[in-house]
């Protein structure tokens, strides 16, 4: 059974007034077991009829395994955050964030872009971490929705920012190349915390700029 937690480590340091940390090491612990996962491929393939005979499709089973792996496998990564001795008070977004996930009901991809924007506090943070939050949630089977939500709390919660927003934009392929067939169909999802949830300009302003 593969743990889905994440595990944060605290790299020594010494603690902010608020009890957040300024360098904080996330470690996934994910549990893929390669060579049994590449022996269920094969029977799978086998199962649908696919014959594994010839030289390439061998190692397709392989392949198949380390494929899922690498979509699966968040990446060990470290939230840094610094003084905001600017006393910055406009929003940071990120925008265009390109992620791959997998849709928890098929296992299919679902691929796309999210915009994640917060307003600083007491700390700002590393700007490659948006994208490195983004990538941590995806790697696991998810829904958009938990997706979307997981990010902005997660920033919320270490950040400690005024607020935060995300948005996804997203193509699942369960949707647009199998079942309903609804080519070119595309969802978005919505999470925003504090000031973007509950200041009309700022909201505004988020949503403007993920419009882009
Ligand atoms: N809310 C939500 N639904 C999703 C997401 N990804 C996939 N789905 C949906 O999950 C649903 C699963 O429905 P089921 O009826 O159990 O599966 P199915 O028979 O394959 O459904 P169809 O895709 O309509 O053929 C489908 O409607 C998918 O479109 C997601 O991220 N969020
Ligand atoms: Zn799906």
């Amino acid at each position: 059974m593969r743990s889905q937690e994440t595990i944060s480590d605290v790299v020594p340091d010494t603690p902010l007034p608020d009890g957040r940390h300024p360098v904080l090491r996330v470690i996934p612990q994910p549990s893929i077991d390669l060579a049994a996962a590449e022996r269920a491929a094969a029977a799978f393939l086998h199962a649908l009829g696919i014959d594994l005979d010839s030289e390439v499709m061998a190692q397709t089973p392989k392949r198949m395994a380390r494929g899922f792996a690498e979509l699966l496998e968040p990446r060990e990564f470290t939230l840094t955050t610094f003084p905001n001795t600017e006393r910055y008070d406009e929003m940071v977004a990120a925008r265009h964030i390109p992620f791959v996930s997998l849709c928890e009901h098929h296992m299919f991809p679902f691929v796309g872009f999210a915009t994640v924007g917060y307003l600083p506090g007491d700390r700002i943070l590393g700007l490659s971490k948006l994208a490195r939050v983004v990538e941590h949630f995806a790697r696991r089977p998810q829904v958009q929705e938990r997706f979307t939500a997981q990010i902005a709390r997660w920033l919320d919660e270490h950040l400690g920012p005024r607020g935060v927003g995300v948005i996804v934009d997203a193509e699942h392929l369960c949707m647009t190349i199998r079942g309903v067939r609804a080519t070119g169909a595309r969802t978005t999802t919505s999470a925003l915390l504090g000031a973007f949830r509950d200041d009309p300009r700022v909201r505004a302003e988020f949503l403007d700029l993920a419009g882009d």
